[in-house]
């Protein structure tokens, strides 16, 4: 009888399900059979035990799409994840669970939900875990946007921020950013009426001012000693934010890690090679200035770069502040790493808003006539009057934010959010790209209008949990100082010098490509004109 039944069953699965694998042989048909049995036989199994276990245990998990077993959701990923993810939420709500492969990851679209995870539970939630290529790219996590809450994380955000990012030493830098500024408005000049890659321009004088701040030259003043050693830096660094963005299947299966199946570990450390051997160059060059007692490191008014300070802290015995050289180029990295991508490619996001929108352009250099004047350039210090530059840089950020999902978090502990466990070691998103779209929050959200952010008052200070461009808490971007001035000094200079067109032979579209760092996907190239009348200031 239960043969018989089988019998049936094989044949109606043969008969209906012939179309995935045509057989010619006894052999093959058996072996479809077989397949054809077991799996779904091992799908249903497992969900049974997935919900048994949840049950068992009393975690009440966020919703979330079921996955297949061993690899979750993983195959049902799409490319473009803050569009994926935004969808997703539409279905499951503001907080939703996913498996891939052996990880957990939670996705909090709300801003209400945001505010729980980075402020309300900030100490559980200010653990990272980071993937593999971005562990083998800091030198093994030694550095601070990867480190986990720990006493080294502590003492090196605190050493960046009192030494690099304070106002006083932000001050005392003016010069650099007015130096490579200027050369960046009189490299364009040069090459009016053809086409400028505003992504490179803007890098290129980002990596410029930050080079000088951490160690006393950029590219376009080094000396012979330098030269040349941070040539082909924006196509690593665009490599290094490729792979640390790019789902690696060794970070979701941990036991396949050693097999490196899409290569991404050592495609990365192909680039570490590049990175190391720069680091080295230049630290050893300081350390053989250093020995030789020429103190061409301490600026004319006494301050010391930060290279020189690191330094020094290195390796004092019986200091908990000390460090070793893998902590200061691992820090190097991020710093570089963290500054230039990001402000070039918000100046690229608003460059193309603003000659997307004629009627924003006119609003911007009208300001810039009256607050600058055509016979002057631009200076830092007439920055804060742009107001409504300031605010179509907001509306871009809000449109265009490059890290869609800030830096992931990790809980140290399981806790609740929403109402649902969270469970010790998930992996938690914040969807920015998806709260600062969301209707409930911004009316006609879709719309580029500057407007909306004259009206009230905004910071990027992170309290205001509509708005989380640069993150919130204690994980909150260091960075906000040095980058929102150099976000307004460019484009105010590069809009004030030059009137922009696009070229007649291109398509403009505005779409964006999902990565660690969110960019245009088709590089924006803009044609500049001269705007001032008077030609002395362009040198
Ligand atoms: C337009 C420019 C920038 C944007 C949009 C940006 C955005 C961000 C975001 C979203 C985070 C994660 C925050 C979180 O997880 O809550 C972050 C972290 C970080 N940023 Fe920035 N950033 C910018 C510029 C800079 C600059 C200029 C520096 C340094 C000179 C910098 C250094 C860092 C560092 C070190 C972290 C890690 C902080 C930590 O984990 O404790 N960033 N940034």
């Amino acid at each position: 009888m239960i043969s018989e039944v089988g019998y049936k069953i094989c044949l109606t699965i043969n008969t209906y399900w012939l179309w995935w694998w045509e057989v010619s042989n006894q052999q093959d048909k058996l072996a479809r059979t077989v397949l054809t049995v077991i799996v779904p036989t091992l799908v249903f199994v497992w969900y049974k035990w997935m919900s048994y276990y949840s049950r068992k245990s009393g975690i009440h998990l966020p919703p979330g799409p079921y996955g297949l077993p061993v690899m979750g959701y993983l195959p049902f990923l799409t490319s473009n994840l803050h569009i994926k993810f935004t969808e997703m939420a539409h279905k499951y709500g503001p907080i939703f669970s996913l498996q891939l492969g052996s990880k957990l990851h939670v996705v909090v679209n709300s801003m209400d939900l945001a505010k729980v995870v980075a402020r309300e539970q900030d100490h559980t939630f200010a653990n990272r875990s980071p993937p593999i290529t971005s562990i083998i790219i800091t030198y093994g996590g030694m550095d601070l946007v990867w480190s986990s809450n720990t006493t080294h994380w502590r003492n090196v955000r605190k050493l960046l921020v009192s030494q690099v990012l304070s106002n006083t030493n932000l001050n005392a830098c003016q010069g650099f950013r007015t130096r490579e500024v200027r050369k960046t408005v009189n490299e364009v000049y040069t090459k009016m009426g053809t086409k400028i890659d505003i992504n490179k321009i803007a890098f290129d004088t980002e990596l410029n001012v930050v080079t000088s701040m951490l160690w006393g030259h950029s590219k376009s003043n080094e000396g012979a000693d330098f030269g040349g050693i941070l040539d082909g830096f924006r196509e690593v660094e665009f490599k290094i934010i490729e792979l640390m963005g790019t789902p690696n299947i060794s970070d979701f299966i941990p036991f396949l890690s050693r097999f490196d199946l899409q290569g991404m570990q050592q495609e990365i450390k192909k680039q570490l090679e590049y990175v190391d051997r720069a680091f080295d160059h230049i630290i050893e060059g300081r350390l053989k200035v250093n020995s030789s007692k020429i103190e061409k490191s301490i600026e004319e008014d006494g301050r010391k770069d930060f290279l020189q300070i690191l330094l020094e802290l290195k390796d004092q015995k019986n200091d908990p502040k000390s460090f070793n050289i893998i902590h200061i180029k691992a820090l190097l990295i991020n710093i570089l790493v963290a500054a230039t991508d990001t402000t070039s490619t918000m100046v690229e996001w608003v460059m193309a808003e603003i000659l997307r929108n004629p009627g924003v352009m006119k609003k911007v250099q009208d300001e810039l006539t009256e607050v600058i004047g055509m016979k002057n350039i631009v200076k830092e210090s007439q920055l804060p009057k742009l107001t409504y530059l300031d605010a179509v840089i907001k509306e871009t950020f809000r449109l265009h934010p490059p890290l869609p999902f800030l830096i992931q978090r990790c809980p140290d502990e399981s806790c609740k959010v929403g109402g649902y466990t969270i469970p010790k070691g998930t992996i938690v998103y914040i969807n920015i790209w998806a709260i600062q779209r969301d209707p409930q929050n911004w009316t006609n959200p879709l719309e580029f209008k500057p407007e909306r952010f004259l009206n009230h008052k905004w910071d990027y200070n992170g309290n205001n949990f509509k708005f989380l461009p640069f993150g919130s808490g204690r994980r909150i971007c260091p960075g906000i100082p040095l980058g929102e001035k150099m976000l307004v000094y460019i484009l105010a200079s590069l809009l004030h010098s030059f009137d922009w067109s696009l070229p007649k032979d291109e398509e403009f579209e505005l779409s964006d490509e999902f990565g660690f760092v969110t960019k245009k996907k088709i590089p924006l190239k803009a044609i500049p004109s001269q705007r001032l009348p008077d030609v002395s200031l362009y040198f």
